[in-house]
């Protein structure tokens, strides 16, 4: 689903690599977490599969088709396959609830009989069904990090890129938003999400992939946050 094939990226201007020679391959399906120390390389991981970077050296292939080799007007298309969450939600705050998550729908041209029936749908399995006429600052974190979640995934893509979704949240509302994020990735969707929360990492024991310097330095099944003794 999101394949590596020695990718690197020097960002203009710099000389060390932002990403060095990284070679990994996601299935369709799996969880993965991205971890590594600050600098280390896990946004530009994240912005290479949405190709909003383009690799200096190396393949990036999403869904099978490659990065570099897709003609700008496809980007959008492969964009709708991909959704996103951030640490910092990133809603519409003069749109409510619903309107945020339907405004999704609607950059994407659906017919408004399909958003008046799916945005209710994925309002109820975020868990924030009776909060659809709220506004984002009548909601707490986890609630909006909720609300971006619902947004992301109600277009139903392929692939969910959370970059530190639980970074703004307090231990117990993480807790909330990774069990959601588990249940998604149950219906078939394989999330890829980059964190420095250790707990998390320890308590789900799905795949860890760790960036040091750029460089990948461990994959790991069911793997814990910090390298085990
Ligand atoms: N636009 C840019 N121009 C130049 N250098 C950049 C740019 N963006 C990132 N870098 C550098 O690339 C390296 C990797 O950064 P990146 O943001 O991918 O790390 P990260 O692991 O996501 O860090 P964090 O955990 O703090 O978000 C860092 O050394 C950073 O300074």
């Amino acid at each position: 689903m999101i394949r590596f094939e020695n990718v690197s990226k020097v960002y203009d201007g710099q000389t060390r690599p932002a990403l060095a020679d990284v070679t990994v391959d996601v299935d369709k399906g799996e969880f993965v977490f991205l971890v590594g120390q600050s600098g280390s390389g896990k946004s530009t991981f994240l912005k290479l599969a949405l190709r909003e970077l383009r690799p200096s050296r190396g393949r990036v292939f999403v869904a099978g088709k490659e990065l570099n080799r897709l003609s700008g007007w496809k980007v959008p298309r492969l964009r709708r396959q991909i959704g996103t969450v951030f640490q910092d939600f990133r809603l519409l705050p003069n749109k409510t609830v619903h309107e945020n998550v339907a405004f999704a729908l609607q950059v994407i041209g659906k017919p408004k009989h399909h958003i008046t029936k799916v945005v209710p749908e994925v309002l109820e399995l975020v868990g924030l069904d009776g909060k659809e006429l709220r506004m984002p600052d009548e909601l707490s974190g986890g609630e909006q990090q909720r609300v971006a979640i619902a947004r992301a995934f109600v277009n139903r893509p392929m692939i969910l890129i959370a970059d530190e979704p639980t970074g703004n949240l307090d231990p117990s509302t993480s807790v909330g938003i990774m069990k959601l994020l588990d249940r998604i990735n149950r219906t078939g969707t394989t999330v890829m999400m980059a964190t420095h929360d250790s707990n998390i990492v320890d308590q789900m024991r799905k795949r860890v992939i760790e960036l040091e310097g750029g460089k990948l330095v461990r994959d790991q099944s069911r793997g814990v946050y910090g390298y085990q003794t």
